[in-house]
């Protein structure tokens, strides 16, 4: 043992005996108050150096599962703040509110020393079994602290020094600690205030995180006792159901809540906040919420609390389900990522408004669409716009990459694992997506073997790289993309069913090109993309712009693309001709050409009797309505009524 290890024995022996100890004026009261619990309590002997415990990992995965949903949420936080203190010698610990360690991020180079020391998954941090320490003692105490070398009870962890801050669920009971610890600090308290402060802002945005998950279907009130601040990060945060009682709060509103009691009846203070009236707190009705969203002027959202008369700043947020109802009426304006991809067609305005409703929750998403229509830049859009675009979007084209590289180029692998493999080893794309969105494009081409691993990184939230024992825990979101059916691939046994369930929390379909209403809109922009890096304004002549209304484009916006890009290279002057542009497009087309029929596949060139039989058709089958005869064809109305004028068709009635 060592000397100061024999001191500290001695110094708790000396307390749990009622003696003065040397440290006694400068020690915390709320430490002292634990030294005695652990003696007198949990009948912990100071002389016993304990070996940290460590749970075995099935009945650690019992409390992981338990978690699970939390940890989730959790997860953004817990590792913005590892980011945060890496560099300073931290690890950092998500306790449940039993103190069992289920979730931990630390430099895998000091496992085993960090292991020995008990920062580890799986450790049991409770005040019963390891003494005074900073997670036990905040579930003890309810109370955010830092628990610094000679304050700990067990001589084994007077090295560390940790800080702790609770984490409570909707309802106000415990539900997880998070927790920073570092093997060595410099010698004065002091040192860790700072930290104390870190871990306490965390704890309170993964609460608010939780709180918002919760209760999605419910008013979420936001209140800030200043103006300015109402809509950047307001502290107190409560769900409010539709009759007008409290369903749920951050702690920040707890206490707010309760202050609000003080002057009650003591009976009165002490009942439970959830399920009371909001109305018992806040001066406001439940048919005025709608009114406090950040639409209306700040000044507008004032309301006084019920006891005090404090005047706060509110901002409220509708139910998801009245918020969709709005859609319908109005569409709510989307983020600026998403607006950019259209003009008004109406089946991206569908995709986009979902999107926008889904960028910033958990689920992983399928777009389907033909080559080029633009299903990576949407998945690009969907990052951009939600709160993972601080972190890395990985593309990966799981039909470009040969089967045998994609296993190790997707989960990586340590150096040596394999013949041929880089000799650092390769973290692998799973792992450099961490944080952020792992785009998937082609997943029909993905090999069945490789789905199954898929499927286990996406259901344990973690990866084993090729030639590691342990799996590293991975936060991803994927967007898979998909020209294919994957239904009738699953059907067909060449996809794995649970994995389709799994990533198609939604599918979102893009439209081919040819059907875009706004494909006008589309082209304009795209020279007008083109003119400013050329210094020109492009424009197309009368014969050119239907050449391009009328093809049928299979490579879709890709394709136009090119087209354009090769159409302004040739045009003289900025306007862009028929000429100019390239010749599959002219064959397609021969208004210039005598005889030659038809554009696009819809009127397939050389095939003037069937094009005509085939448009007669779809106009009869539409009862000679051009707009419904246009979108069946993939073309727009002036190329119907062109073709009608060229083969002599006329409305018969
Ligand atoms: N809404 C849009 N506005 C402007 N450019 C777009 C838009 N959508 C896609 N693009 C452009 O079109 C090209 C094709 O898009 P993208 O690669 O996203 O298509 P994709 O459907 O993923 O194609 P593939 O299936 O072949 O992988 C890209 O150069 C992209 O920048």
């Amino acid at each position: 043992m060592r000397q100061e290890q024999v001191a500290h024995i001695d110094e708790l022996m000396r307390a749990a005996s009622g003696l003065p100890v040397p440290s006694c004026g400068t020690r915390d009261s709320v430490i002292m108050k634990s030294w005695q619990r652990c003696v007198s309590e949990h009948r912990l002997d100071p002389v016993v150096l304990r070996e940290p415990l460590i749970l075995p990992s099935t009945q650690l995965r019992e409390h992981q599962d338990a978690m699970d949903e939390f940890t989730h949420t959790a997860r953004f936080g817990v590792e913005t703040l590892y980011r945060d203190v890496a560099g300073l010698g931290y690890v950092l610990l998500l306790t449940d509110a039993k103190g069992i360690t289920v979730d931990f991020i630390g430099d895998p180079t000091f496992d085993a020393t960090l292991m020995r020391a008990g920062l580890y998954l799986g450790a049991d941090w409770k005040e019963p079994s390891a003494g005074t320490c900073a997670v036990g003692t905040c579930i003890a105490t309810g109370e955010a602290l830092v628990v610094h070398q000679t304050d700990h009870f067990d001589a084994t962890h007077i090295p560390l020094t940790c800080t702790a801050a609770p984490v409570f669920d909707p309802s106000g009971a415990l539900a997880a600690v998070l927790d920073i610890s570092a093997l060595r600090s410099p010698q004065p308290k002091e040192s860790q205030l700072l930290a104390l402060q870190l871990v306490k802002s965390v704890a309170h945005k993964i609460e608010t995180a939780n709180l918002l998950n919760r209760f999605r279907g419910e008013f979420i009130l936001r209140l800030a006792p200043s103006p300015e601040f109402a809509d950047v990060d307001p502290p107190y945060v409560l769900a409010v159901d539709s009759s007008g009682c409290i369903a749920g709060f951050n702690s920040k509103a707890r206490a707010l809540l309760r202050r609000e009691l003080e002057a009650r009846p003591p009976a009165d203070a002490v009942r439970p906040l959830v399920g009371r009236r909001l109305s018992e707190f806040i001066e406001i009705a439940i048919d005025d919420l709608p009114r406090l969203g950040p639409a209306s002027p700040v000044a507008q959202r004032m309301v006084r609390l019920a006891g005090t008369g404090t005047p706060m700043f509110a901002h409220c947020q509708l139910p998801a389900r009245i918020s969709t109802r709005s859609v319908a009426a109005a569409p709510p304006s989307l983020p600026a990522p998403l607006a950019g991809l259209h003009g008004g067609d109406a089946a991206m305005a569908t995709v986009t408004a979902r999107a926008a409703r889904l960028v910033n929750t958990q689920m992983n998403l399928i777009v389907c669409g033909e080559t080029g229509t633009g299903k990576e830049f949407l998945a690009k859009a969907i990052h951009a716009a939600g709160a993972r675009s601080a972190r890395p979007f990985v593309a990966v084209n799981c039909a470009a990459l040969p089967e045998t590289l994609i296993e190790g180029e997707l989960f990586g692998y340590e150096a040596g694992a394999f013949t041929g493999a880089v000799a650092r080893g390769r973290k692998g794309l799973v792992l450099e997506a961490d944080g952020g969105t792992l785009f998937l494009d082609e997943i029909g081409d993905m090999p069945l073997t490789l789905q199954t691993r898929l499927l286990r990184v996406l259901a344990e939230r973690e990866v084993t790289p090729l030639g590691r024992t342990r799996p590293v825990p991975v936060n991803i979101r994927v967007i898979a993309a998909t020209h294919r059916d994957l239904l009738a691939e699953v059907n067909a046994g060449r996809f794995r069913e649970d994995l389709y369930f799994r990533l198609s929390g939604a599918v979102l379909t893009l439209p081919p090109l040819r059907r875009r209403a706004d494909f006008e809109w589309l082209v304009e922009r795209l020279l007008e993309e083109r003119g400013k890096a050329a210094k020109t304004r492009f424009s197309l002549s009368p014969d050119a712009r239907d050449l391009l209304r009328a093809y049928r484009w299979p490579g879709n916006i890709r394709e136009l693309m090119n087209t354009l890009d090769f159409a302004c290279a040739l045009a003289a002057e900025g306007t862009i001709q028929w000429e100019d542009l390239p010749e599959r497009l002219r064959e397609a087309d021969s208004p210039h050409e005598a005889g030659a029929a038809a554009l696009s596949p819809a009127f397939p060139s050389g095939e003037g009797e069937i094009a005509q039989d085939r448009l007669l058709a779809a106009l009869r089958a539409r009862s000679w309505n051009i707009s419904a005869v246009a979108r069946d064809l993939g073309v727009d109305r002036t190329t119907i009524h062109r073709r009608m004028r060229r083969y002599g068709i006329a409305r018969r009635v």
